[in-house]
């Protein structure tokens, strides 16, 4: 068996208050998981994502992220997702989406990215200053998933996504974890359209992992099994998939469905008169920036 994606020993860390923020928290996750970190308000879920991305020093560190210490031997191969950089005047100026994309090296990952623009609906004509909230986030997520990554720690980025757009999003990483064997370590308080989808729960209480729960055990998970056995009871046992995710879920998300694919009907246009697709639009774009070089994040 090779080595654990993640794994965590006797952690604990704080800010520099009167106590610890986590307290001698261990837990693992292995390599190809899926695994949702729950908790409440302030349990130190995005604390601890951001010490398994490198982003803090931790002392005498029992953290191991693909077999290093993320934050003295760099974070190669991890990529975090997190909600702050939505507040990035970057993303909030007056650039192109192609642009952005360039930036960071599309040409290097055509099938990734053109896999991406369509997935996440990203139209590569957008200006940054004129999208939503919503569209900047399935900017920053096409971003940063096109350089392939072993490790994926997204931190609650699909809160504004609507619900067909996340529900693409999901299976494009369930296809991650299962063809690469890619881990993804994911912080959610929406569980809504996530039925099915993870291999482990790990629920953090007041900074320590209560427990961690294997859904890819036939027992590795009982409140879950005693939760479904409930409703079934109470919904008549029509049959367990259709209780992994709300009735109103599955409406709206048909209503999404519908509506993208009449958008894309009236999409732009190539000179033999075909929708183009969206790498087909970047591509086009991109050769007007000649090979000018212009890092936005610098
Ligand atoms: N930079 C900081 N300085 C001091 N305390 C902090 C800092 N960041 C977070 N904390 C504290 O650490 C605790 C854990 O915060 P964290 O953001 O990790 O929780 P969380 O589980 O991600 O919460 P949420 O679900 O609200 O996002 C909280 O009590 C918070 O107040």
């Amino acid at each position: 068996m090779s080595d654990p994606a993640v794994q965590v020993s006797n952690l604990t860390f704080g800010f520099g208050g009167p106590s610890p923020i986590l307290k001698d928290l261990s837990f693992s996750v292995p390599r190809g998981g899926r695994c949702l970190l729950v908790g409440a308000n302030g349990a130190g879920k995005s604390t601890l994502l951001t010490i398994l991305a490198g982003k803090r020093l931790v002392k005498n560190s029992g953290v191991r992220v693909i077999g290093k210490n993320p934050f003295d031997d760099g974070a190669q191969n991890i990529t975090y997702l997190g909600t702050e950089w939505a507040h990035n005047p970057i993303v909030r100026r007056d650039v192109p989406v192609s642009r952005l994309l360039r930036s960071l090296g599309a040409q290097r990952y055509p099938d990734r990215c053109a896999e991406l623009l369509e997935i996440m609906d990203v139209d590569p004509d957008w200006h940054m200053h004129e999208v939503s909230d919503g569209q900047r986030r399935r900017v920053q997520i096409v971003l940063g998933l096109m350089e392939p990554w072993e490790l994926l720690l997204l931190d609650e980025v699909t809160v504004d996504l609507d619900v067909l757009v996340r529900a693409e999003l999901l299976s494009f990483l369930r296809k991650e974890t299962e063809t690469r064997n890619a881990t993804i370590l994911y912080a959610t308080h929406i569980f809504d359209g996530l039925g099915g989808w993870p291999t482990h729960v790990a629920h953090i209480v007041d900074g320590v992992v209560d427990v961690v729960r294997d859904l890819t055990s036939p027992s590795g998970f009982p409140e879950l099994t005693e939760a479904k056995r409930t409703r079934m009871e109470q919904a008549g046992a029509v049959g367990a998939s259709v209780l992994d995710n709300s009735p109103l879920l599955m409406v709206v998300e048909k209503w999404l469905r519908d509506d993208s694919s009449r958008i894309r009907k009236e999409g732009r246009r190539n000179q033999e008169g075909k929708v183009m697709t969206k790498w087909e639009i970047l591509s086009e774009n991109m050769k007007e920036y000649g090979d000018k070089f212009y890092n936005y994040w610098n």
